[in-house]
C-alpha cells in the first residue's frame, strides 16, 4: 500500500503543516522515507466530502449513469462517500437490490457506496418493504426513502418511522403533497404566473414537513428531511428542533444558489424537484445552514439522459448533476469557512448516514485517511462535457467557479491525483 506525504498542507484552513498517509491512516510517523511526496502548498485538506443524496441510476438506466461513473464524479468532487439513492429499476426495495448496488460501490472503488432502501415496495406508497431485511443484509442499510416521490400516506409514515427505531434508522423524505403538485412544472409564484406555468406551492412541501415532524416526535423517532426547499420549511424545522425533535435536514448546492427566475428561458436543465424557489427562500435556506437548522449539503446528484433532458419543458424529467461541482457551489456562497464546510459536507452527513471512518478528525493520527485536497485559488469553467458523469445536465455550463479538487484519498489510497481519477 503506498504512503504519501501532503507538504505544507492546510488542514481546515490552519497554519501549513505535514500530513502523513499510510496504512489507510493519518500517521504520526512524520519522516515517510519511502512515502510519495504530494507538493500541497497552498491547499486545504478536507474530511472527504460524504452525499447523503445521490442518484446512480444503476440498476436499470445505466445509459444516464453507473455506479462507477457515479463513484468517478464523487472521488473528482471530492466525496469518499455516497448514498445512492432507492428509484432504480428495479427499485431498492429488497436485500437482493441493494446488496447489488453495494457490490458494484465495492467493485468500483472509488468511494463508499451506502445504498439507500425504498421504504414502499415498487416506491408505490402503498406497502412497507422489507425494512429489516435490507438492515440486516451485507449492504447495512440505515437511511430509507421513497425520493422521487413523497411517502404520504400519514399511517404508513408512521410504521415506517416506528419499523426502523429498532435499529436506528432513519426515514428521509422526500416531502411533496402529492394532492397540491398535481401537474406542477416549477415554483408557484410571480414566474409561474407570467410563464403561464403550473406550480408547485410551497405549501406542499411545508406541509408535509409539518406533519413528519409531529409523526416523529410521536414515537419518538428519526426523520430527515431531503432537499428543504423554502423559507417556510426551515421555519418549521426550526421549532421542531427547538421542541427536541429527532429531524436532520438537508439543502442542495442548486437550492443554496438558482431562482425560478431561471425558468424564464424554457431551459429543462434548470427543471428539478423540489423547483428552484424564489430569492428570499435561498437566503433563508443559507442562513439556516449556518444557524445549523439545516444539517447538511447533500447534492441530490440526478444524472439524465440527454433524450430526457433535452426536449420540451413539460416532458423533461426533474434533476440536475451535482456531485463534481457541490463543493465549488458551496465555496462560491459561503467562501472559505472550512470548519463550516467540514461539518455540514462531511461530519455531519457521515453521523446521519451512520458511516464510522468518515468525517474522522485528520489532525489525529490513527483516523482513517478519508481526505480530500482542495485548491481554493483555482478557478475553473464548468464544461458539461469534460464531466466525468455519464449524463450532461449541469445547471452551472460556462460558469466560473472557485475551488478544484486537486487529490481524494480512500483509506489511505488515492481516487484522484493532479484533478484526475486515478480509474
Ligand atoms: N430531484 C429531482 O428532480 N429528481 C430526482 C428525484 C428526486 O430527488 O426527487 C431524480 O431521481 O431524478
Ligand atoms: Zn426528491
Ligand atoms: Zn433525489
Amino acid at each position: 500500500m503506498m504512503a504519501y506525504l501532503l507538504k505544507g498542507v492546510s488542514i481546515l484552513g490552519a497554519e501549513p503543516t505535514d500530513l502523513f498517509i499510510k496504512d489507510g491512516v493519518i500517521s504520526s510517523d512524520k519522516a515517510g522515507k519511502d512515502a510519495e511526496v504530494i507538493d500541497a502548498s497552498g491547499l486545504v485538506a478536507l474530511p472527504g466530502l460524504v452525499d447523503v443524496h445521490t442518484h446512480l441510476r444503476e440498476p436499470g438506466r445505466e445509459d444516464a449513469e453507473t455506479v462507477e461513473t457515479g463513484s468517478r464524479a464523487a472521488a473528482l468532487g471530492g466525496y469518499t462517500a455516497v448514498c445512492a439513492m432507492a428509484n432504480t429499476s428495479p427499485v431498492a426495495d429488497t436485500a437482493g437490490v441493494v446488496e447489488q448496488v453495494w457490490r458494484l460501490g465495492r467493485e468500483a472503488g472509488l468511494v463508499d457506496v451506502q445504498p439507500i432502501g425504498a421504504v414502499t415496495v415498487g416506491l408505490a406508497g402503498k406497502q412497507m418493504a422489507e425494512l429489516g431485511a435490507m438492515a440486516t443484509s451485507a449492504a447495512n442499510v440505515r437511511i430509507f426513502s421513497d425520493d422521487g416521490f413523497c411517502v404520504a400516506d400519514p399511517k404508513l409514515m408512521r410504521r415506517a418511522l416506528e419499523y426502523v427505531k429498532a435499529f436506528d434508522g432513519v426515514i428521509a423524505q422526500h416531502a411533496e403533497e402529492p394532492r397540491l403538485t398535481e401537474g406542477a412544472q416549477m415554483h408557484e409564484g410571480e414566474v409561474s404566473t407570467r410563464l403561464g406555468l403550473t406550480g408547485w406551492p410551497a405549501v406542499a412541501e411545508e406541509a408535509i414537513i409539518a406533519r413528519d415532524v409531529l409523526l416523529a416526535e410521536h414515537v419518538g423517532s428519526r426523520l430527515h428531511v431531503c432537499h428543504v426547499s423554502t423559507a417556510g420549511s426551515v421555519e418549521v424545522l426550526r421549532q421542531a428542533k427547538a421542541r427536541g425533535v429527532r429531524v436532520t435536514a438537508e439543502v442542495t448546492p442548486h437550492h443554496l444558489l438558482l431562482t425560478d427566475e431561471l425558468a424564464a428561458g424554457y431551459d429543462p436543465v434548470f427543471k428539478v424537484n423540489p423547483p428552484l424557489r424564489t430569492r428570499s427562500d435561498v437566503e433563508a435556506l443559507r442562513q439556516a445552514l449556518l444557524d445549523g437548522i439545516i444539517d447538511v449539503v447533500a447534492t441530490d446528484h440526478a444524472p439524465h439522459a440527454v433524450q430526457d433532458k433535452e426536449c420540451e419543458w413539460a416532458y423533461a424529467r426533474p434533476g440536475m448533476l451535482g456531485l463534481e461541482t457541490a463543493l465549488p457551489i458551496v465555496l462560491s456562497v459561503f467562501g472559505e469557512q472550512w470548519d463550516l464546510i467540514a461539518d455540514r459536507m462531511s461530519i455531519a452527513p457521515a453521523r446521519i448516514a451512520g458511516l464510522a471512518g468518515h468525517g474522522g478528525d485528520l489532525t489525529k493520527a490513527g483516523t482513517p485517511a478519508n481526505l480530500t485536497l482542495v485548491d481554493p485559488k483555482a478557478r475553473w469553467v464548468v464544461d458539461p462535457g469534460g464531466l466525468a458523469s455519464r449524463s450532461r445536465n449541469t445547471p452551472y455550463a460556462g460558469l466560473t467557479l472557485p475551488g478544484r479538487i486537486v487529490a481524494t484519498f480512500l483509506r489511505g489510497e488515492a481516487t484522484v491525483l493532479d484533478g484526475k481519477a486515478v480509474k
